[in-house]
């Protein structure tokens, strides 16, 4: 796909986007989803930063999604610390992080995702993880993304953006087949500085 869209493009533009994007994802084979999962996972551990152990924020991927389940096992089993995003109870269309492991208890969220069940104690500020894997549902050769439209990694990003988490590194990932030349942006959108994908790893920090 390589098309031009115009700054500040309207809504229905957007969506209409966003459903050509997530229609692509899903064609992709059970087999090709697996060996993006697998090529991903290789060039997520070789990242410089997760050579000593990290604090990691990832997310539990669900239908056609970059699987994740893999990754979130070997990331434990290289002995990073692995939190997952919790809708926010009370402040809507923000994420909480939480602290998994073996004995995590496990519910579905409003958009059917399983999550951690909120526990208090095993939320993970933002400002003290070091990595954390956006998924996406498309993104441009300049970094911007498209999720699924609740704008939740937006509100996240925008803190990192503001320099609130200086510790913190996000990075896409994302199949090669959700790449467009050029996503309509938004004033709220901040563009990721990474996105790893099965063939490369995009870097947009100049
Ligand atoms: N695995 C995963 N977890 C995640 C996200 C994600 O994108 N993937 N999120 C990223 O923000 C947050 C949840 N946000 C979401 C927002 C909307 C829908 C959703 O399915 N919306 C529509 C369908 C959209 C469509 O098909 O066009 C729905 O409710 O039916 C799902 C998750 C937090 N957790
Ligand atoms: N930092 C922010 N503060 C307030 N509202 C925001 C912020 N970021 C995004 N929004 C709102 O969220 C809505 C969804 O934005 P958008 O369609 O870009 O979501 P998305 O990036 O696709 O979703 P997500 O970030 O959950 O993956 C927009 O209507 C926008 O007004």
């Amino acid at each position: 796909m390589n098309r031009q869209f115009t700054q500040n493009s309207s809504q229905p533009e957007r969506q209409q986007l966003r459903r050509e994007l997530l229609a692509a994802r899903k064609q992709l084979s059970a087999a090709e989803r697996e060996q993006a999962a697998g090529a991903i996972e290789e060039r997520v551990l070789a990242l410089a930063e997760l050579q000593q152990p990290c604090s990691i924020g990832s997310y539990y991927s669900v239908r056609a999604e970059l699987p994740t389940h893999a990754l979130n096992q070997e990331l434990q089993h290289h002995g990073h610390q692995l939190a997952l995003p919790v809708l926010h109870p009370i402040v809507h269309h923000h994420l909480l992080m939480l602290h998994i492991d073996e004995h995590s208890e496990w519910r579905h969220n409003d958009y059917g995702i399983p999550e951690p069940k909120l526990q208090c104690q095993r939320v993970v500020p933002l400002q003290q993880l070091n990595l954390l894997l956006v998924p996406l549902v498309g993104f441009d050769a300049q970094g911007n993304r498209m999720g699924m439209g609740g704008g939740f990694y937006d509100r996240t990003l925008a803190g990192w953006r503001a320099g609130l988490y200086p510790n913190l590194q996000p990075v896409g990932l994302a199949y090669d087949c959700q790449f467009v030349e050029r996503l309509p942006s938004e004033a709220w959108d901040v563009p990721l500085p990474r996105v790893i994908t099965p063939t490369k790893v995009w870097d947009f920090r100049g």
